[in-house]
Formats: C-alpha cells, structure tokens, sequence
C-alpha cells in the first residue's frame, strides 16, 4: 500500500473533507493546544500558536522570495495543495497581483512546463483533476467511478472546466500540459465568484499530441501518440461528456482551448443537450462586447459609424464579433446586414473575403465580405489602409502585429474620435502590443483593453497614472458559471451571455468612468461577479429557463410577474438581488473555528468524534 502511494504523482486534492487531516493542514501552526492533544500532534508542529494573519504574512514573504513568475507559481500550487484555506486567503487579499501568477501570463509558461513542474503528491488524497486518456474513454464509468470515492460526501462537482490542451492561450498545442489551464480557471472560479473549490472539477482529455517536442520529451506525462482524426475526436469526447452529465446531471460544464473547429463543434453539440458554454466563444465575446459597449460610449463617434477590423478570425475573434453584432442589432437597432457590415477581419491569409481563392473555415463565412470587388488586402497594413478602421481588434497570437506604424495610422484615421485598440491575445508574448505602445503611438487617447494584464502607464507629459483594460474573460467566466450553478438554467442561451455583458458594462462606477477605464478595478471582482450572476439569472427566469424554484420566485417577485419570455437582455436585475447572490460565496475562513465550522463533515469523522468525546475539546 505504501508502495502504491509512493508511486503516485497526482497534486493534493482538497477534499477528504471528513479527514482531520484536512482540518490539521489548513490549520498547521494554527492548532489550538488542546486540538493537538486531542489529534496527537503534540510535539508534531511549531510550539507557537498563531493566527491565519501571521500565516498569511509568511506565505506572502515566502511568495515574494521566489525570483521568477514561474517560482512563484509552483509555490502557489504547492501552497494550494497542501493548505487551500490560506492559499485563497492569500490570493483574495492580493489578487492584483497574484492574478497574472495563477493566470495569464504565467499560466502559460506553467502549461508548457508543466510535465517538469509537476508536483509528487500522492492519490486518492491528493488528486486534482481528472486526466482522461483517449485509450481508457472505454473505461470512463470506473473513472468517473474513482473520482467519486476520492471526495467526500456531499462534494460532488458543481462545475467543471475541460480542455485537450490544443489551443492553450496562444501557445498551441500542449497536450496532457494544457491541464494548467482548467486549474488556473477553476482557481479563478473560487477567488472571483465564491465557488466551492471541494466542487470544482478540473478535466484533461488526454487525447495526444501534435507538438513533436513533447512527444520526444522523456519526462511528458501525457499518453505518447499524435491526436486522432475528426471522427475519433467526436466519437471519445462524446462518450465523456456523456459519462460526465450522466453522472453529474446538473454539473456546469466550460469547453476551454479546444482547437477552434472542436469548439464550434462541441459547443453546437452539446448546447442544448447538457448546461455548459464555451469561454473562448461565448465567455470572450461577453466581456469584449462590455468593455466595447463602454468604449463606443467614449469614443465620440456614433455607434453605426464604427468600422471595426479583427485580426484573427478563430474561435475568439468570430464568437466576439457575433456577440458585438447582437450588440448593434439589439441595442441600437441597426438591421443585421447592416451591422455585419461594420466588421472586417484579417486572418493568417490576409483580409477575409468570399472571392479570395481559398475555401472559408465555415465560421468564417459569416463575415466575409462581398463589397470588396478586387481588392485582396494580403497583409495587415494593407487592410488597415484599406478599411481606416475606427477599432482594431487582435485575437491573432501574433506578437507584435500592431506594429508603431499600425498604431500610429489608428491615430491618424481617428483624430476626430478616439482609437480603440484591443490587443487580446494570450499570453504576453502573443499580445498584438502592449499598453504603453498604444497609449504612445496614439497621444494617450486610445481607448485600451489587452487579454493579459499589462502595467500602468505614467503620462510622461503630466504625471497622469493610467491603468490599462483587462479584456479577458475572467471577468465573466466566474459570474456565468455562479449564475447557472445557482438557477440552474436547461441550457446558456446567448441572449443571457449578452445579458451578462450589459451588467458589465453598467458595473462600472462613475470615478471608473470618469477616469476613461472600460472595466472595473479587479480588487471589485467578486462585487461586480454578484452583479453579473444576479444578470444571468434574471435572464434565466425570464426566458424561462432556470430551474432552481428559489431563484425563479425571487426574480418573479421581483418583477412582480412570474416570467417574460424572450425579454430584452438589459443586464438589469432587481436591487439586492446581488447581495443575496453574494451569500452564496465560499469564502476562506478567517481563524481556526471558522475553519472548523467550514467542514461539514469533521465533527462526523470518526477520528475527530472519538477524539472529541475523549478530549472533551474540540
Ligand atoms: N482575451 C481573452 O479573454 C481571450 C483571448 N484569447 C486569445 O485569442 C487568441 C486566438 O484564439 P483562437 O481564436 O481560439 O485561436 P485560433 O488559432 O483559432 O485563431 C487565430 C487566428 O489568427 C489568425 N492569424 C494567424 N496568423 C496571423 C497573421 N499573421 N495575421 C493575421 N491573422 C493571423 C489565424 O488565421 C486564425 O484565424 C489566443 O492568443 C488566445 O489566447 C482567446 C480567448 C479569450
Ligand atoms: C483567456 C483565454 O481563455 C484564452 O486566452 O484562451
Ligand atoms: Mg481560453
């Protein structure tokens, strides 16, 4: 059995919340006295007893040790595994900057790492995901089965966020490595929205690989074979997703970096049929389309006279632009044609048109265009010239694509009006450019958002501190996902993603306005995550579509009626209806009996119990 364990090389699972283990790690030199006794821990631990602040000190002075982003991230993790209480503790109070450390951009460095960064816990008590191989999906019932004895009793997964690593960020393809990804998601999931981390289920589909390097490489941890065609594809990733909702009925799945054929793919599959939604399509285009309702707000041009140019036409780029189509559509009643046609894109070919030559990935035949006659833009600058864009948008990967001269011909085009520039691509080394760049290039007027967080920008001219727009879907990923996890809608249509994208942009406060900034400061994330879940479920109940009785009556009450199908997605929900969401939201404990108080199960446990009614103390 020893030997078993030993081998393992699974990272700490939360769960066991029954285990007075768990209670002894979250707690460590935390332990009263009397609880060491009663465990039999005297002697095991520091004599000093302390309070989760002190904890919190170390672990901060120890983070900022650590000389590299990747150091701190593989510190964090360890911290995550073995004390997930004052690991939260410590990424709520510094989320600003711990955000890009267990996010973009160090995600992405950790994804690539992550066969050599891998942690040696061991399982069933230290699991943190589940990793699916494309040869065992026959098997899936005895995995799903295993994951299932691995956590205790009342914490089967509420939400889960699945990837086959072939798309990860900008990066490509990182096979079995991509798990990171729903990691540092589900991480995100907890710090921003309150989910339940013991309920928060990280999957890799172990499908392969088409990166050689990985395959060559002798310490990969993924199954050693390249990725299988289309059919295979489906044929695997069907069984598991049914395996997994026929388990989990109410689970919330999140399709993530999936290469953009198989997102469109499994998001048209399984949209109606299971609850989940695609971030990349859906989650992208919510929170570009909030921020972009803010900047067309300050742009100074009227909304119909946008011309708007994206670089990169994948899975991100086409599902943005779709949800911004709505947008002119919805809110601003400019007929569809009509508001396709203020969009232009660029891909990897050149400008997308119908007449190019080659045959159109089919999501990209929406918005080629027609109007072009012979003109074939074949590179970005051409485009540019061509369409005198008032907003450029990059979901390309290509690092530096909005060149000076790009940027300062956005200037040009827009001198009566305001650029706006999103360079949106992930991580920073694939961002199209940077904020000071842009803020540069264009005299500080650009109207600015990037995927990945870019430092503040101090106007040389007047001292002026500048904070750039985080255009990423964290922002709405977490509040989609706490909405639906409590309404618990059939199915996410568009219409409430839409709804979602509105609160953002309302969730703004004046001094965030009057400061020019098109989303909220991050330090408000979980307040504006309220908002937007409130969204989400008012929407939900007016399309009659949420299924939770309790949040259905509340928002009926609310509105004084029971449903309004198909009502405009305003993005308005009804005064305290976010701070009753807000209840919802785990949050770490601040001592040693809120700890305690926070594990259901511990005072069933059998060790705790006995040790109880003979301490007579705990
Ligand atoms: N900010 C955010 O919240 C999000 C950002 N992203 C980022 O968006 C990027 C793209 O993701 P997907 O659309 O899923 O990937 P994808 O690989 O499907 O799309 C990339 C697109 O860029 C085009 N492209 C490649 N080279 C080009 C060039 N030299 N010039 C112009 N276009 C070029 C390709 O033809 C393709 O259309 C990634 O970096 C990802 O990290 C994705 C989701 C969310
Ligand atoms: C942010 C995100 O989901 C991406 O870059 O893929
Ligand atoms: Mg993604």
């Amino acid at each position: 059995m020893a030997l078993e364990t030993n081998s393992g090389t699974s990272s700490a699972r939360r769960s066991r919340s029954g285990s007075p283990d768990l209670v002894a790690s979250n707690a460590g030199t935390a332990l009263p006295y009397a609880t060491r006794s009663a465990l039999h821990l005297k002697g095991l631990v520091p004599s000093g007893v302390e309070d989760f602040s002190a904890q919190e000190q170390r672990a901060l002075e120890q983070l900022n040790m650590k000389s590299t982003s990747l150091e701190k991230y593989i510190f964090l993790s360890w911290l995550r595994t073995t004390n997930i209480n004052l690991f939260y503790r410590l990424v709520l109070h510094n989320l600003r900057e711990i955000a890009p450390v267990i996010y973009t951009p160090t995600v992405g460095q950790a994804c690539q790492e992550y066969s050599h960064i891998y942690p040696f816990l061991a399982p069933p008590n230290a699991v943190d995901g589940l990793y699916i191989p494309i040869t065992e999906v026959d098997n899936i019932g005895e995995i799903i089965q295993n994951y299932k004895e691995s956590i205790a009793e009342g914490d089967e997964p509420e939400i889960t966020v699945i990837t086959d690593g072939s798309r990860i960020l900008g990066l490509g393809d990182l096979g079995m490595n991509g798990m990171g990804i729903p990691v540092g998601k589900l991480q995100l999931y907890v710090a921003a929205a309150g989910l339940n981390p013991d309920r928060c289920l990280p999957i890799v589909l172990d499908f392969g690989t088409d990166t050689q390097r990985y395959l060559d490489d002798p310490l990969y941890l993924g199954i050693r074979q390249h990725r299988p065609e289309d059919s295979e594809f489906y044929t695997a990733a069907d069984r598991v997703i049914e395996a997994l909702h026929a388990a989990f009925p109410s689970m919330f799945i999140q399709f993530e970096d999936f290469s953009t054929d198989h997102a469109f793919g499994l998001l048209e599959r399984w949209r109606n049929k299971a609850l989940c939604f695609n971030d990349d399509i859906q989650g992208t285009g919510c929170v570009i389309l909030g921020g972009f309702i803010s900047a067309v707000e300050q742009a100074g041009i009227p909304a119909r006279d946008q011309r708007i140019l994206f670089v990169g036409a994948g899975s991100a780029g086409v599902g943005v632009a779709k949800q911004l189509v709505d947008y002119f559509v919805i809110e601003h009643g400019i007929p569809e044609e009509e508001a396709k046609a203020m969009f232009w894109f660029v891909d990897s070919r050149g400008m997308v048109t119908a007449n190019r030559g080659d045959r159109l990935a089919e999501h990209k035949v929406y918005f080629a265009r027609h109007d072009n006659g012979d003109a074939q833009c074949k590179t970005l600058e051409d485009a540019v010239e061509y369409v005198k864009p008032t907003a450029l948008i990059g979901l390309s990967t290509i690092h530096k694509a909005f060149s000076e001269s790009i940027l300062a011909r956005m200037n040009d085009f827009n001198q009566t009006a305001r650029p706006i520039i999103f360079p949106l691509s992930n991580p920073e080394t694939k961002a199209e450019c940077s904020f000071e760049e842009a803020m540069r290039c264009t005299d500080n007027r650009v109207l600015f958002a990037s995927g990945t967080a870019f430092p503040d920008y101090t106007v040389p001219e007047t001292g002026e501190v500048k904070v750039p727009g985080q255009g990423n879907n964290m922002y709405v990923f977490p509040a989609i996902g706490l909405g639906a996890v409590l309404c618990k809608p059939e199915r996410i249509t568009d219409t409430m993603v839409f709804a979602v994208a509105k609160a953002l942009a309302n969730s703004l406060t004046e001094d965030e306005r009057a400061r020019g900034e098109l989303y909220p400061r991050i330090e408000r994330i979980r307040e504006v995550s309220a908002d937007l879940a409130a969204a989400l479920i008012t929407q939900a109940v007016r399309e009659g579509l949420a299924q939770d009785a309790q949040w259905v009556a509340r928002v009926a009450q609310d509105a004084g009626e029971s449903a309004v199908a198909g009502a405009h997605p305003d993005g308005r929900f009804a005064p305290g209806l976010a701070s009753e969401v807000s209840k919802y939201m785990w949050t770490p404990a601040e001592n040693y009996e809120q700890l305690r108080a926070s594990l259901p199960h511990y005072h069933h446990h059998p060790v705790v119990a006995s040790a109880a009614s003979a301490a007579g103390k705990l």
